[in-house]
């Protein structure tokens, strides 16, 4: 039978590795079933196709696709060439090696064969065939009723085999990223219980569970024998569950509900509805209807995801920014690759098919550096709080908060290596008159200038603090009473030489100070204990009402050697 043949043969050896859908000539069923005979006269038509991109894609759901392309084999010897066909949902694949009229094999194949009945155990539909020299006429029916997408790769046996490995490192090094984040995020999530951890680590999870459906990997490792249909079901599901996660990730990460209400409320229904629509789909097996929701549903994932970072960028929201171009890029990854895939305007290839992964790993990553930074800023906002409930708003020196929690450690030293500690509580004098007198504000002044003053007067390792009131305190480690005592007179003298002026004559201002401490690591006739510490503030406290008592403006110390 003489052919009329359009697209150039394939010479072998020669033709290392390709996608050769440039290669090929090919037409669609009108309406019934073709045998290879017919197709065979088909071919012999005007009404042939030849395709002018790597990949040929027809769309979804359409009729059956013939293909027919020749290899020459130029040498005198056996050429060993794979022949794969690089979309995993095909449903059923036939091949017909022929040479002149002689049919040389017969190959079906596809994910409607359950796997041990393909010719490969492959992710997918694949052969290996033996070219004789001379020319060998290779045709082709596929039917599915999914993406008819069809690349069709051909390649020396040993480029295949680099090429299968050069993939596993590439899904590993993508999958392992992914896995990754999605676990560090799981376990941020376990112990911070905040929900953007979470829906973040279920969209990579479920990203990653779709590519390896998508891919055609999962189907070859764990799900290999569920039956014809049951991968095209599946990848349809795995593309809107990482949809879902992913858009409820973002109105929690962005915090929608705060000033974009009506989007907010758009993105849940989308996320409810239209998976409901593919589930009564599944029930009623209406995989076309449902495959089209879950396109639908992928490109309103794509559209509001940036649509929200826009709300997010105007509304002035932290990370708004850098996840409005993060979206950006993956919304345009996945929209090629979904394009692609249904044979809408981007044409199929390598490049094409794997947009989507590129762009989702690229995202992943800026995403995770959201999260990490929004946790950072989180960690600060605490660090930030606990500041403030240890610090006087006034004054802005420690509380009594402050106090303790700067002495706790430092006392638990003191009375281990048995040191002295004294304290000096510092009580402003007539202070009642000056606010009286001169107003609250004034009284806030001579506060905060009191609080300047002691914080001057202390040294270093000194802790300072407003004990309430007009009442400060200071904690003076490795200090024994009589030192303390003679700091505290320091301090007094200090106080005395506050300038504040007020209409135009200078405020007097004195404090009364009350002085405890140990001496040779005893207080009280008692080694320093944990409890000490306030027994020595109330022996302070009564020093102090000495000193108001005895004519203010003193120090005053209670001789704990003395006191029982
Ligand atoms: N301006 C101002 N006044 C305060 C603040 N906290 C407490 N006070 C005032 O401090 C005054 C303390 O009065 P008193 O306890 O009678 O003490 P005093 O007048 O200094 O008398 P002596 O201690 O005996 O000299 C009260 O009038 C409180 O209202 C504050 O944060 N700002």
């Amino acid at each position: 039978m003489a052919f009329k043949t359009n697209a150039a043969a394939i010479s072998i050896p020669d033709f290392k590795e390709g996608t050769i859908g440039a290669r090929v000539e090919y037409f669609q069923e009108a309406d019934k079933p073709l045998s290879l005979a017919q197709a065979q006269k088909n071919f012999t038509t005007s009404s042939i196709k030849t395709g002018s991109n790597q990949s040929i894609s027809l769309g979804i759901n359409v009729a059956p696709a013939w293909l027919k392309f020749t290899v020459l084999n130029n040498s005198s010897t056996l050429q060993k060439y794979r022949l794969s066909i690089e979309t995993p949902w095909l449903d059923y694949i036939d091949t017909w090696l022929t040479s002149g009229k002689q049919v040389l094999k017969h190959i079906p194949g596809g994910d409607g064969y359950p796997f041990e009945q393909r010719p490969m155990a492959y992710r997918f539909y694949a052969f290996e065939h033996n070219f004789e020299p001379g020319q060998t006429e290779v045709y082709i029916r596929i039917e599915t009723k999914g993406p008819m997408a069809i690349p069709i790769h051909f390649s020396a046996k040993e480029h295949a085999i680099k090429r299968d490995i050069s993939a596993g490192y590439q899904y590993g090094l993508l999958y392992g990223i992914m896995a990754a984040l999605a676990l560090y995020n799981l376990v941020l999530y376990v112990f911070i219980k905040q929900q953007e951890y979470g829906l973040y680590s279920l969209y990579l999870i479920g990203f990653i569970l779709n590519s390896l459906s998508y891919t055609g990997q999962l189907h070859t490792v764990i799900t290999y024998d569920f039956g014809a249909y049951f991968q095209d079901w599946l990848d349809i599901f795995l593309m809107i569950t990482y949809s879902i996660a992913g858009l409820h990730f973002t109105r929690t990460l962005l915090k929608t509900k705060e000033y974009a209400l009506k989007l907010d409320g758009i993105v849940t229904k989308a996320t409810i509805l239209i998976p409901s629509g593919m589930l009564v789909g599944f029930v009623f097996n209406q995989l076309f209807f449902s495959m089209l929701l879950a396109f639908l549903l992928n490109t309103c994932f794509v559209i509001l995801f940036i649509v929200m970072g826009f709300k997010a960028y105007y509304a002035n929201r932290p990370f708004a920014l850098i996840f409005l171009f993060s979206s950006v890029t993956a919304a345009l990854c996945i929209t090629v690759s979904t394009l692609a895939v249904a044979g809408i305007v981007v044409p199929y290839n390598d490049y094409t098919f794997k947009a989507i992964e590129v762009g989702m790993a690229l995202e992943a990553i800026l995403l995770s550096l959201i999260l990490a930074r929004q946790f950072r800023s989180a960690q600060l906002d605490k660090v930030i709080a606990e500041e403030y409930a240890r610090t006087d708003s006034l004054t802005q020196i420690n509380n009594r908060r402050g106090f303790h929690s700067q002495i706790n450690p430092i006392w638990q030293n003191i009375t281990r290596k048995k040191r002295d500690a004294s304290i000096v509580l510092i009580d402003i004098d007539y202070f009642k008159k000056f606010n009286d007198n001169h107003g609250h504000n004034t009284g806030d002044k001579i506060l905060t200038a009191l609080a300047t003053c002691i914080t001057k007067a202390c040294r270093k390792g000194d802790i300072s603090a407003r004990w309430g009131g007009e009442e400060f305190i200071i904690f003076l480690p490795e200090t024994p009473q009589e030192q303390a005592k003679l700091q505290a007179e320091r301090i007094r003298q200090e106080i005395e030489t506050i300038e504040l002026i007020l209409d135009g004559n200078k405020l007097l201002i004195t404090a009364s100070l009350g002085v405890a401490g140990s001496h040779n690591g005893m207080f009280n006739h008692k080694n320093l204990a944990p409890d000490t510490l306030e027994s020595m503030i109330n022996h302070a406290d009564k020093a102090l009402y000495q000193a108001k008592k005895q004519g203010k403006n003193q120090v005053h110390v209670v001789n704990s050697r003395k006191a029982s």
